[in-house]
Formats: C-alpha cells, structure tokens, sequence
C-alpha cells in the first residue's frame, strides 16, 4: 500500500486540526486525521463524553465496541477549537448553523472549514456550503462526502470519500491533509454536487428501507434505487452539480451503501417504518439521527422551486408527515403516467 502521509512536506498540508461536533463521524474523522499525523483537538458540548473519549479512548454512546488506536484531545472551549489550521465542521445539518454562528468570532479569515452533514436545512432550504456562506463568510468552504460509514473508519477500514472546494489546489491540500493508509479522499471542485449527493441520498436510503422492511421485494428495492437516483441526479445537474461528480463516490458511490445495508441509520429508519414501527418512536429526542427525514421534505420544496419532480422524495416526505400510508405511497409511485426511461419529467416551477 502506498504511504501519502510520510512522504509530505508540511507545506503540503494543513497541521493543526480542530474537528467540531463529537459524535459519531465528527469523532471517527478526528482519529482518521490523527492516523494521518495532523494534530487534532476534537470540540464537543458533552464533557462526559469527551471525557470517554480522551480517557477511555471509546465513544460508547455513538460509536460502541470500539477502543480507538489513537489518543485523541478534546474540548469543550469554542475559541480553542477554532484556533487551527482548518476546521472540519462535523454536526447534524440542522445544527450547522448554530455552531458556524458561534464560532463565527473566532475563525481567522480564509481558514478553510470543511462540512461533513449530509442534510439541507428546514425552513431556510439552504445547502450546508449556504449555511457557511451566511454565518462564516470569512472562512473558506468545502464539503467531504462519500460512501463513509463512521465505525469503518474508527475501525481504519479502508474508506474512500470527495473533497470538494472552488480552488482545485486547496481541495488537493485538503485531500493530503485528511489522506492516511486506510482513508483516501478524492479532489473535486464541484462543493453543490458532492453535497446534494450526500444529502439526498439519505432520502432515498430511507425510501429503500421502507420497501425493504415492508417486505415488498428484492425487484422493488432495485428499481427504487435507480429511480431514485435518476431523481437525484435531476434536482442535482438544476442546481449547478456536475453530472459526473454524481456518478462518483458522494452520489452513486453513497447511494450504493446507504440503501442496501443496516449501518446505514436512514436505511434502518426506513425499514423499521415498514416493518410497522411508529414514526413517534423512531423520531423521539434520543433516537438515532436520520438526516433524510429532515430533508426529504426540503428536497420537494426545492424541486417544486425549480420545476422538477422527485416522486421519490415526495413519497418519502409525505409519509413521514402522515398524509399517506406507505400502502397509498406505493400505489401512486406504481400509477404514474408511463414514459420513455430517459424521459427527464418536470414540472412547471411554483
Ligand atoms: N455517522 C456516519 O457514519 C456519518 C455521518 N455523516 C454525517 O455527519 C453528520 C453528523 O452525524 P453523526 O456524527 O453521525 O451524528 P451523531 O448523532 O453521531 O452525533 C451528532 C453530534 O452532534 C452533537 N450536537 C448536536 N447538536 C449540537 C450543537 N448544537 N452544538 C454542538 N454539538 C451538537 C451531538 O451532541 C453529537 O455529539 C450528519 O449530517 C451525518 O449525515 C456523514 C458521513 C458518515
Ligand atoms: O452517510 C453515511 C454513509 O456514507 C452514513 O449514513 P447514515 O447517516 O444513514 O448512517
């Protein structure tokens, strides 16, 4: 295997890292920077669990049967968190903007922050490099997503993810700072498509555990993944993505492993709806995150903004608010009008 890291010169990367937001991922990204021989300082609200996490090196809670390989040093001081070479903002998407609010003071002009949510936000239907843009403005974006599960790298498995930002050399730094023997980022400078990849493919996760969890069948799950990832792709190319960072690790490559595999928190969400379990439950305070259940009904009011039509995430959204039964939903995905595969359906824009 080769060795990115050692061969670096520090002009080649960015050293000191602050990584926001000590969950799951925030926590697996912080070791893999660790592994990739960057100093790291983890920031998080939850003193006990920074607590675990530098004492204990485990993260129970949200990353459990693991003791991590590195020592990693935590926070609960924003300033200090912000005082870095470059920051990976690591939080659920409707808490971006809370976090970017705070540590807005502190971040020194141009650090470049990375997102890591996979989520629009409700209400404003802002993408997480909008959200920056509104309450960082002196900072410089960039998105990280990808087929990426949080205990495979706390594991060091291998995993492969995007980097994306405007200027081709700086995603090309941040790839080599975040690059170690079990983590490869790819360079991208398409921030609006590897982030809707991200972001919608939690949607049609959910989608794909529903109809796995209803049991309706190994042929229904096949269709609904490239239907829905034709609807992806549709929203997506609107608002500015390329075609072909779609057809790479953030949007195929993610939609591959969310929406066929249990680690996959949305595509379990989803099959425990269609297994019969109650939305109540599933969305009470404490239960696991499912960024699509947020999203999903963004992704229609931005579709509905730009005139095109994601009967998928209509589904996903309007069961989730009750208004149809999953048996209602599959029956009006199944009575659409029948048309030519390649036929790109729209709608006028309201
Ligand atoms: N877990 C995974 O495998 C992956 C997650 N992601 C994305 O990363 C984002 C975060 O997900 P996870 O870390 O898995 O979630 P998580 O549920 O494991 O952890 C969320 C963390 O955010 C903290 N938090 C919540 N609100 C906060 C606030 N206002 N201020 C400070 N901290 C706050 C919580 O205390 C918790 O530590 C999501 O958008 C998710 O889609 C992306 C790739 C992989
Ligand atoms: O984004 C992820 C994998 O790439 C994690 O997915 P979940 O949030 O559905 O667990």
């Amino acid at each position: 295997m080769s060795k990115p890291v050692a061969t670096l010169s520090a002009s080649n990367v960015f050293q000191r890292i602050s990584v926001l937001g000590a969950g799951a991922w925030g926590t697996a990204l912080a070791l893999n920077a660790a592994r990739a021989g960057r100093d790291v300082v983890l920031w998080g609200r939850n003193a006990e669990s920074l607590d675990s996490i530098s004492t204990k090196r485990q993260l129970p809670a949200y990353l459990p049967g693991i003791t991590f390989d590195q020592p990693l040093e935590t926070t609960t001081d924003i300033t200090e968190a912000a005082d870095a070479d470059c920051i990976l903002l690591v939080a659920p998407a409707q808490m971006t903007a809370s976090i970017a609010e705070t540590i807005g003071l502190y971040v020194r002009k141009g650090t470049p922050v990375v997102l890591a949510a996979k989520g629009l936000e409700k209400g404003t239907q802002r993408m997480m490099s909008e959200v920056l843009a509104d309450y960082l403005p002196q900072a410089t974006p960039a998105i990280l997503s990808g087929p990426s599960f949080a205990a495979d790298v706390a594991r060091g498995l291998p995993t492969a993810v995007t980097i994306a930002t405007p200027s081709a050399p700086l995603a090309d730094k941040l790839c080599a700072t975040l690059s170690s023997q079990s983590f490869r980022p790819y360079a991208s400078t398409d921030m609006i498509g590897v982030q809707l990849g991200g972001a919608l493919k939690n949607i049609l996760a959910i989608a794909c555990g529903i109809v796995l969890g209803k049991q309706l069948g190994a042929s229904a799950h096949a269709a609904l993944m490239t239907r829905g990832f034709a609807e992806m792709q549709r929203l997506a190319l609107k608002l500015g993505a390329r075609s072909d960072t779609l057809m790479g690790l953030s949007g195929f490559g993610d939609v591959a492993l969310s929406c066929s595999n249990h680690q996959s928190r949305n595509f379990a969400f989803g099959f425990a709806l269609g297994e019969g379990k109650a939305l109540s439950d599933l969305m009470a305070p404490g239960a696991k995150l499912s960024e699509g259940a947020y999203s999903a009904r963004v992704a229609c009011e931005l579709a509905n903004a730009h005139g095109v039509e994601l009967p998928v995430a209509q589904a996903v959204a309007d069961v989730l608010e009750q208004k149809d039964s999953i048996d209602e939903a599959v029956t009006k995905l199944m009575s659409r009008p029948l048309r030519a595969e390649s036929e790109v359906p729209s709608k006028p824009n309201s």
